[in-house]
């Protein structure tokens, strides 16, 4: 039995998690957390029967510990948060919160002793370095559970990485793949939210739709293997049978294939070096793939991109800086505050004035995160 903590266990990520765990029987749930979903967290509960549970928002917690009837401790707020995230005598904490407050609890889990099985991106893309710094001190394991790292980690144990010639991640392309400029003026929310093969959650999704998602994971894969940028190539490969390749030096691409479901990279993260069957996956049916098809991705149209590769080039805080004018953009369309094209416009402004700070410390990274997220609430939310 291996013990675990899920951080973020209400969403797209967490709840597919959850559903690896019931079906394996290998995993004792010891943690769970979220924003505010306490209908959903109290159904968690009532399977799982975890020792802790953090609530975010502090009312909401509040209205859980009057609907739980367990022992289940009721945390709240981010200390909550933290305190599930350093439990002793867990083995795996799951990071599936969405953005940068992932950021903490993360470093939390990590500074404990505990392996992550990572699938939050942008605790990476603003604290990478602090994050890598950590966790070769405290000798942990981080196991990406992102579709594409987690294919890249696959694809890498068949040979030994200083043979390693070029990281090539897949995109989608999103829903908006082909797309002018002039066509996605006038794009709705519902249309950026109908992602052609995945269903996630809806920061992401839109994420997907800019590129963005993976211009982040560039910084990811930057971060996760040691890669420089000009050794990651995106590629656009609309199927997502293939969710990432390694190319090695003989000139041999390793690439993994399986259909776009997140309990296999989820169930591989949890049990590393081994592998269970979870049930409900489906297995490829290979002869009826009549083609895979690849193209260069389109910076200009789809500008994101080429911001991401812009911030992680100047390092520093300028990738925070991406991920929260990132998050809050993102927001402010979901809200049909702004269009779709307005999204890499408020990214590029902040980023083109931003004082950009070097190898900052977490401190840094907070404050940075604080200025531009009320910049832009202020320009913005009137
Ligand atoms: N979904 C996917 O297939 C994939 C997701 N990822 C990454 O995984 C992460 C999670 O994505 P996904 O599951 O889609 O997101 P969801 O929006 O579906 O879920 C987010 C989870 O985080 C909680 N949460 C949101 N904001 C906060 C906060 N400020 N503090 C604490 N908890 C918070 C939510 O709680 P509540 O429900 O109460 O709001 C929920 O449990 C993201 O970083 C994403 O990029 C990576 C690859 C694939
Ligand atoms: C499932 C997953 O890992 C997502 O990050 C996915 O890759 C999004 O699809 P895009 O390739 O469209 O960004
Ligand atoms: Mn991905």
């Amino acid at each position: 039995m291996k013990n675990i903590v899920i951080l973020g266990s209400t969403g797209s990520i967490g709840t597919q998690t959850l559903d690896v765990v019931r079906k394996s029987k290998e995993f004792q749930v010891i943690g769970l957390t979220c924003y505010n979903n306490i209908d959903l967290i109290k159904q968690q509960i009532d399977e799982f029967n975890p020792k802790f549970v953090a609530v975010k928002d502090k009312s909401s917690a509040k209205k859980l510990k009057e609907m739980v009837d367990t022992n289940t401790v009721i945390l709240s707020g981010d200390d909550g948060i933290n305190e599930v995230a350093s439990l002793s005598n867990v083995q795996t904490v799951v990071v599936a919160i969405e953005g940068i407050a992932a950021l903490i609890p993360t470093i939390k889990a990590i500074e404990t002793g505990h392996d992550i099985a990572l699938a939050n991106k942008e605790c990476l893309v603003t604290g990478g370095h602090i994050i890598k710094k950590l966790a070769i001190e405290k000798n942990i394991n981080i196991f990406p559970v992102d579709s594409e790292h987690n294919a890249i980690y696959q694809c890498i144990q068949s040979g030994k990485k200083e043979f390693v010639n070029k990281l090539i991640i897949t995109a989608s392309g999103g829903p908006f793949r082909g797309k002018t400029l002039n066509d996605l003026k006038s794009v709705t929310v519902e249309e950026a939210l109908n992602h052609p093969n995945w269903k996630m959650g809806k920061k992401i999704t839109i994420d997907s739709a800019t590129l963005m998602n993976k211009g982040f994971e560039v910084i990811e894969a930057n971060w996760l293997f040691d890669m420089p940028l000009e050794k990651i190539e995106v590629v656009v490969h609309k199927e997502s049978i293939i969710h990432s390749m390694v190319e090695f030096i003989d000139g041999s691409i390793i690439a993994e294939m399986a259909t776009a479901d997140m309990r296999i990279p989820i169930q591989y993260a949890l049990n590393f070096p081994n592998r269970v069957y979870v049930e409900g996956v489906r297995y490829l049916d290979i002869a009826k793939i009549a083609s895979l098809s690849f193209e260069k991705p389109d910076v200009n149209t789809f500008r994101c991109l080429q911001l991401a590769y812009d911030a992680l080039r100047e390092g520093g805080t300028m990738t925070t800086v991406l991920n929260t004018a990132d998050e809050v953009a993102v927001q402010l369309f979901l809200e049909r505050a702004i269009s779709f094209n307005d999204i890499p416009c408020i990214i590029e402004k902040y980023m083109n004035s931003h004082k950009n700070i070097i190898n900052p410390e977490l401190n840094d990274i907070i404050e940075v995160d604080k200025e531009i997220r009320e910049k832009i609430k202020r320009e913005y939310m009137r």
